[in-house]
């Protein structure tokens, strides 16, 4: 079947789910999927190089270019800018390539709303007994944080019903596994092949 344009997958959940963990689980196999990397004011951690784990910015370059609507979505996270640059994104999915975001929650909501046939998967903890332990587990915050954190995590799988699927972090491979289908189904659906196959019906 030909298909025009790519579709536009987005990875959300509570902080400490294992977002991250499974985004780079995931893009260590052979997958047809474009990872698109972030902006942000975050400093780089050892190790992490810019244009490759993020593009690093100073406020004010981020600053400005949410005025020039250069990002997709953006969010101010734990005292931090994150954001999606647009272009990279646009340009992926017309030359008809699928395009993976990793991104939080707030971020995930805009994404639907400015496009609306992206693909939102929803990761969720197996509970939130071991999500705790996940956040304690990762040794960045403090005992308050922590108990933050949990709250707000709370809150934001009450927002499971905006999204399109939800996945089970219980093990990073059957998380992953779960995405792949995920992707491949959303290929086979009706509503995204029947321009081209009857494009194809008119030909023959
Ligand atoms: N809205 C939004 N969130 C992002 C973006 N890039 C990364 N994030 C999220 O920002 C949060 C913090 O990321 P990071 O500083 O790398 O730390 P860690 O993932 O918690 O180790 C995570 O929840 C990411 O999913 C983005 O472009 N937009
Ligand atoms: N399936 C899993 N089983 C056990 N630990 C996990 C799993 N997925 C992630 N983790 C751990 O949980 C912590 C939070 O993961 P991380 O990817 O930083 O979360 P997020 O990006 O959602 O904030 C990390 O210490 C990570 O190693």
């Amino acid at each position: 079947m030909i298909e025009e344009k790519g579709i536009l997958f987005v990875l959300s959940g509570p902080s400490g789910v294992g977002k991250g963990t499974v985004r780079k689980a995931l893009f260590e196999k052979n997958i047809n999927l474009k990872y698109s990397i972030s902006a942000t004011t975050r400093k780089p951690r050892a190790g992490e190089i810019d244009g490759v784990d993020y593009f690093f910015k100073t406020r004010e370059e981020f600053e400005q270019m949410i005025k020039e609507n250069k990002l997709l979505e953006w969010a101010e996270f734990v005292g931090n800018y994150y954001g999606t640059p647009i272009d990279y994104v646009k340009n992926t999915i017309n030359a008809g390539q699928d395009v993976f975001l990793e991104i939080e929650v707030q971020g995930a909501m805009q994404v639907r709303k400015a496009f609306p046939e992206a693909v939102l998967i929803f990761l969720i903890p197996p509970s939130l007994e071991e999500l705790k332990n996940r956040i304690i587990g990762r040794g960045t915050e403090t005992e308050d944080i922590v108990k933050d954190r949990l709250e707000t995590a709370k809150v934001e799988i009450e927002m499971m019903s905006a999204y399109d699927y939800v996945v089970v972090n219980d093990e990073v491979e059957k998380a992953c596994k779960r995405i792949e289908a995920i992707v491949e189904a959303e290929h086979y659906r009706r509503d995204r092949v029947e321009v081209s196959y009857k494009k194809l019906l008119e030909v023959e």
